[in-house]
């Protein structure tokens, strides 16, 4: 629940707390604020002297904190946070300022210094307000300072040291923390507790007061909270008629914007209510198809293949190299430095390293081809979702089954797509069980071979055949790793549910099982259960189904799949399995791979009764 509603003035805005300390997260998150944490790297050597009162120097650190992450944020992504937050915390005894001890004894110092004695804990805090004005970062500083007195009970020295043996004084100025251990040795306190431990709440909700509802500006009104504390400002800070501002001159907690909306219906009752928590991860899911679409189309247009072979270039000299209008391809490459993608420096727009292996057209382990089926296919099938949803597996397509023979481009594609896949995994579905004592293997539907190369490399004794249309094999020579052939791989023709199979001790069904209705699966098991000899074996990798809801998450991306496409069906891993063993595999293991997406079954063919 937020501070009703001056903290809800926030909630709208990018805030950072410029701070390292626990103490001050928690605080403030528990007044229902939401920001990020950027710890400052700001060292804390002003010179003290040079400070005409402790608060000073306190108000100095804090505001420098918060300035250093400012500008560093800045730098990083030419996007300042629009509110950044710092705190500094010392304790004054006797004219001296206190910070953190450096080590045990210099915390026994402290707290002899403290010890019997009344002191003053000054937390200074900077409030910045930050926008971006002519390229370059504005920020507009408030201040503030709180000071509480605390009075230490007479210690012993066993005491101190036990207390300094606790470990609690380590990461606190005066060497001491009134919220844990600490609050034994204290007599009593003047002032606000929170500022001792670190951040001054109350004078920070006056602060945004101020800030955020100037005097004059507003009608003074009891509102009604229910779970305010006494903080008695707060009560007239209802976003009345032309009320409120925005120092940030941001436009969301303005007088126009969201909140104010908000507060004006709950007015009519009598109560000012604060907005919900800002839904930022829900947005973000809700625009989750553009940033898959500005991946999409920056590859389509080749983005990353011109920044790989030439860096950096600014978006003119991009929109040459694709041939697209200057103004959308500066906004596409923003889109993908957003994205992570790329990177943007003072020269211009680079591949970030994913990008430039895995977007760019040609390496090794490209998912160019993945990039471009998806959108040229699997993006429209995913506009019929809700038909799926409604009427079951298989609808969506409308009982149209594309088939990627259908052009040269089209096979060209689905291989390329495929190829992507099978390289980032083949390694991983090769190695998941120890496959050493089959002498050959047949990948059936084995498409570009990129699973029989990886077979072939980790078991030298092992022959693999890839069995698969002769559609696809007249393509697969362009994706031949370079160097020598493999004289233990060899490509044959045919057909799965015709032709008659290749013989081989193992038989890989990677990815094939999920495209065919039940039917054809038992035909095709049954085919290969008749050619495999007992003591062969079966390995099928397949994307499953998970009915665990914990592991959905992870497989909606699969499970989705299964449901829009227009054949075949998504199976649970139990359901692999009975399959295997209903047509005579026996001791069934099972693995996972690709960080779960991949679910693998071996089986072993029993002799027949
Ligand atoms: C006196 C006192 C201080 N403190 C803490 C609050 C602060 O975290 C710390 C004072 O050090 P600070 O330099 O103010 O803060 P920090 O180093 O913890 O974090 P950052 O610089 O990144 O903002 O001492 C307590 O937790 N309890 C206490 O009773």
């Amino acid at each position: 629940m937020a501070l009703s509603p001056v903290i809800g003035k926030l909630l709208h805005k990018r805030v950072v707390l410029a701070s390292a300390s626990p103490r001050r997260r928690e605080i403030l998150s528990q007044a229902g604020l939401r920001f990020e944490v950027v710890p400052s790297r700001f060292k804390e050597t002003l010179d003290k002297a040079s400070f005409p009162a402790p608060y000073a120097y306190a108000m100095e650190t804090a505001k420098q904190k918060a300035l250093e992450v400012a500008a560093r944020m800045y730098q990083k992504d030419l996007r300042a946070p629009d509110v950044v937050i710092g705190a500094d915390t010392i304790v004054t005894v006797g004219g001296l300022i206190l910070e953190k001890p450096v080590d045990k004894q210099d915390a026994y110092r402290m707290l002899s210094m403290l010890n019997g004695k009344e002191h003053s804990v000054f937390t200074g805090v900077a409030i910045i307000h930050c926008c971006s004005k002519g390229g370059q970062l504005d920020t507009d500083v408030c201040q503030f300072h709180e000071e509480t007195t605390v009075r230490f009970s007479r210690l012993s020295e066993e005491l101190l040291w036990e207390y300094i043996d606790s470990g609690e004084p380590m990461d606190k100025a005066g060497g001491y923390g009134i919220q844990a251990l600490g609050g034994m040795l204290v007599e009593y306190v003047h002032g606000d507790f929170l500022n001792v431990v670190g951040f001054p709440l109350n004078h920070f909700c006056k602060k945004l007061v101020e800030l955020y509802y100037p005097p004059g500006r507003h009608d003074v009104r009891r509102v009604k909270h229910d779970s305010i504390p006494a903080v008695d400002t707060f009560e007239d800070l209802s976003d009345v008629e032309g009320g409120g501002s925005d120092p940030a001159g941001g436009i969301e907690g303005g007088p126009g914007g969201q909140a104010a909306a908000g507060t004006r219906g709950a007015e009519a009752n009598g109560a000012v209510e604060s907005p919900p928590p800002f839904p930022a991860d829900l947005l973000g899911l809700i625009d989750g198809f553009k940033a898959s679409k500005a991946l999409f189309t920056a590859c389509k247009l080749k983005v990353f293949d011109v920044l790989k072979d030439e860096a950096p270039l600014k978006a003119a000299e991009v929109a040459g190299r694709i041939d697209a209008s200057v103004c959308g391809t500066g906004r596409l490459l923003d889109a993908c430095v957003a994205l992570g993608l790329l990177e943007k420096t003072d020269g211009g727009y680079r591949n970030t390293e994913v990008a430039s292996r895995h977007l760019a057209s040609d390496g090794e382990y490209s998912l160019h081809g993945l990039v471009t089926r998806h959108d040229d296919h699997t993006w429209e099938l995913f506009t019929r979702l809700e038909v799926a949803v409604r009427q079951g597996p298989n609808a969506a397509a409308g009982g149209k089954v594309e088939d990627p023979a259908q052009s040269q481009q089209t096979m060209l594609q689905f291989m390329r797509a495929m190829h992507g896949l099978s390289k980032l995994t083949a390694r991983r579905v090769a190695t998941a069980f120890d496959l050493s004592r089959f002498t050959s293997a047949c990948d059936l539907g084995g498409c570009t071979g990129a699973l029989a190369h990886e077979l072939a490399h980790e078991y030298p004794r092992m022959r693999v055949t890839v069995f698969d249309l002769p559609d696809v094999l007249e393509h697969v020579a362009c994706f031949q790793p370079g160097g020598r052939p493999s004289e233990r791989i060899s490509f044959v023709p045919g057909d799965f549910f015709k032709d008659s199979l290749p013989e081989a001790e193992l038989y890989v069904l990677s990815r094939i099982l999920h495209d065919w209705p039940d039917d054809q699966v038992h035909a095709l098991l049954g085919r290969l259960s008749g050619r495999c000899k007992p003591g062969g074996g079966v390995l099928v990798a397949e994307e499953t189904v998970d009915e665990d809801p914990a592991a959905a998450r992870s497989n909606l991306a699969a499970a989705l799949s299964l449901l829009v496409r227009p054949r075949g069906r998504g199976r649970s891993g139990a359901e692999y399995r009975d399959l295997l063993e209903q047509h005579g595999f026996r001791d069934v293991q099972v693995a996972a791979a690709a960080g779960g997406a991949l679910h693998l079954l071996l089986g072993t063919r029993a002799s027949p009764p």
